[in-house]
Parts: C-alpha cells; sequence; structure tokens
C-alpha cells in the first residue's frame, strides 16, 4: 500500500494523523470523458471519442469502485468494445500489481509489473493514490479517467451509437436523475464510503460515528426497500448498482474485517432479497468474484489483519430466490 509522489513510489498506508483517526478519500485525478463524438464532457478535456476498441479498462475484482464499471460494461454489453484487464488481489509494498505470465492477472498492453508504472505512463510528475479503476486510451496513450462515478455514466451512453450495444438501456434516465442523485449522495457518504471510514478510522470516536452513520443509512434503505423494488423508479439504475457493489462485500468483509458488526446484510429482509434480485441479473454474477474479494481485504490490509489469514465462512447464496417480482 503506498502512493507516487512527483513519479516515485513510496510505501506507506494512510495517513490518518492529520484528520485525528479520521479516514478521507482522496478524489480522483484523471477526470477526463469518453462522449459520442468526442467533445469534452462535465469535466477535464476532449478528444476522447467512443470508438470500439480503443479503450482498456483495468479492474480488481475485489474493488467495490471497479466493480460498478465491470457491472456497466456487462449491463451495456461493451465486451467486444472495451477490454479488461485484472489486477491481482494482493495489494501489499508495491501496490496493486501484475503477475506478468499469469493471464488472469497480467496488463495486457503494456505486461507491466505494477499498476502504478501506467501511472507514470500517464504521467511521469504523478503524486497521489495509485488507484483502480483506471479507464486507458489506447489512442493517445494516456489514463481517460480513474473515477469510477464518471467511468460508468460514460459506459451508460457514450458508446450507444457502436453495433451490438445495448443502447436501450439506460440506468441514468434523464426524469429520475435528481432522485438518483439525492440516493447516490447519501448511499456514497454513509454506505460505499462509510465501510471505509469504519474500518480504516485509527480513532474510537471516529469508527463510531462512520458505524452509526452507516447502520442508520442501512435501516432507511431496508424501509424504502420494503415498500420498492429498487432504490429509484421501476427498473434498476445507477442508484441500486452503486449499493449493490457494498452490500455483495458486505457479509463476507465489511461485518468483520471493518468491524461493521451491528447485523448482517442477511439479516435484513428486504436489503438481502434485493441483493439477490440484483445478482440474478443477466451477466452481472460473472462480475462477483467472492474468493478474490475476500482474498484482497485480508491479505493486503496488514494494519487491521496482521495475521492475512482469509476467513473461510460465511456461507453465502446470492442464486436463492428473492420474491421482489411482486413489488414490480
Ligand atoms: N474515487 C475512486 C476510488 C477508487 C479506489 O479508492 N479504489 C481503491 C480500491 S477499492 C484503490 O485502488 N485503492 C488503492 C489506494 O488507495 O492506494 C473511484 O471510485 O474510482
Amino acid at each position: 500500500m503506498g502512493l507516487l509522489i512527483d513519479g516515485k513510489w513510496h510505501d506507506q498506508w494512510y495517513d490518518t494523523d492529520k484528520t485525528g483517526g479520521k479516514f478521507e478519500r482522496e478524489a480522483a485525478r484523471f477526470r477526463n470523458w469518453v462522449t459520442a463524438d468526442g467533445a469534452p464532457g462535465p469535466t477535464g478535456k476532449g478528444g476522447f471519442r467512443a470508438e470500439s476498441g480503443r479503450y482498456h479498462l483495468y479492474v480488481s475484482m475485489a474493488c467495490p469502485w471497479a466493480h460498478r464499471t465491470l457491472i456497466f460494461r456487462a449491463l451495456k454489453g461493451l465486451e467486444a468494445h472495451v477490454s479488461v484487464s485484472v489486477v491481482h488481489p494482493d495489494m501489499v509494498e508495491n501496490g496493486w500489481e501484475f503477475r506478468p505470465g499469469d493471464d488472469r492477472h497480467r496488463d495486457h498492453l503494456h505486461d507491466f509489473q505494477f499498476m502504478h508504472q501506467l501511472y507514470t505512463r500517464a504521467a511521469s510528475d504523478y503524486s497521489g493514490r495509485v488507484t483502480v479503476p483506471v479507464l486507458w486510451d489506447r489512442q493517445t496513450q494516456t489514463i481517460v479517467s480513474n473515477e469510477s462515478a464518471d467511468i460508468i455514466r460514460m459506459f451508460n451512453s457514450a458508446f450507444d451509437e457502436i453495433d451490438g450495444v445495448n443502447s436501450g438501456l439506460d440506468c441514468y434516465p434523464e426524469p429520475l436523475r435528481a432522485d438518483i442523485d439525492a440516493v447516490n449522495d447519501r448511499v456514497y457518504r454513509a454506505v460505499n464510503n462509510g465501510v471505509y471510514k469504519a474500518g480504516f478510522a485509527t480513532a474510537q470516536d471516529k469508527y463510531e460515528e462512520a458505524y452509526r452513520e452507516l447502520f442508520c443509512a442501512l435501516d432507511w434503505l431496508e424501509e424504502r426497500l420494503s415498500a420498492q423494488r429498487y432504490l429509484v423508479g421501476s427498473q434498476p439504475t445507477e442508484a441500486d448498482w452503486r449499493l449493490f457493489t457494498t452490500l455483495i462485500r458486505f457479509d463476507a468483509v465489511y461485518f468483520s474485517h471493518f468491524k461493521c458488526n451491528r447485523q448482517r446484510i442477511d439479516d435484513y429482509p428486504a436489503l438481502s432479497a434485493f441483493l439477490r434480485d440484483l445478482y440474478q441479473v443477466d451477466g452481472v454474477a460473472d462480475t462477483v468474484d467472492i474468493g478474490q474479494i475476500k482474498r484482497h481485504y485480508y491479505v493486503s490490509q496488514r494494519t487491521i489483519n496482521p495475521t492475512q489469514i482469509v476467513p473461510v465462512g460465511p456461507e453465502l447464496d446470492f442464486s436463492a430466490p428473492h420474491g421482489r417480482e411482486q413489488l414490480s
């Protein structure tokens, strides 16, 4: 675990001293957008036109933020148009790594050994954390974006004119945007990032604050999902998928490793059925790898789990019936 300073790798854990033990996530630095015609998007510069075969996505199967992008790639039928490389789940002194020679964990474009080499290829003096996901442009040899919230919006619509893309699916429909944004905002703060705020806190009060905010939000989501099948509207939207990637990791990792242990998702009737409902959407199960998820957190975060022992349980069955059809 470390970061780049002026293009040089430094092995260091998150610095929570200056924030009194509170974990604060660093903002992503590459914020350009792929658009249908290459015009600039909401941030960054233009020149990134949606083209089949031009872009490459770097992910970890363990990472909830990268997971969002894999789900959108699958739902939108982008597999043939946006290629993927997967880093190895162990993220230790060199940060995210590839394993040249291991086809499952190779950098298919450069055969780099470390993810930080990709960042310095894009910006030789880069300072900051080296995170996944990354959307890479083969044409200009740079990082388009390392912000998952933006990448899923690009995948949702920018490639729609390309043959074979599922252009009929819109997970961020115009009339629902304000509601989706409002749900996203709370879910991000209290749930997606909330589990990390609890797990990475180095002061008791900061952990407890995050814990309370997290379960208060999960109670609110449970109530909302007891009356409706999806968080906003009558089809799954971005809001559902953004919640999904945290829920699927919760009982296996966040409950124990991050001490988010008031209750499991399995103990919430609506949230657990909602989780199974989304898991059973075509193409989604293939994006879920519980083995890599557990391995990454328990092995990589040695300040939390110094023995690096990976728990065997819990038993999880996301394929069981969800019974939520009648809520549609
Ligand atoms: N804002 C980023 C956050 C991505 C992120 O923090 N990814 C984690 C993995 S789950 C990571 O790569 N962490 C490495 C580090 O912080 O050094 C996004 O949503 O794309």
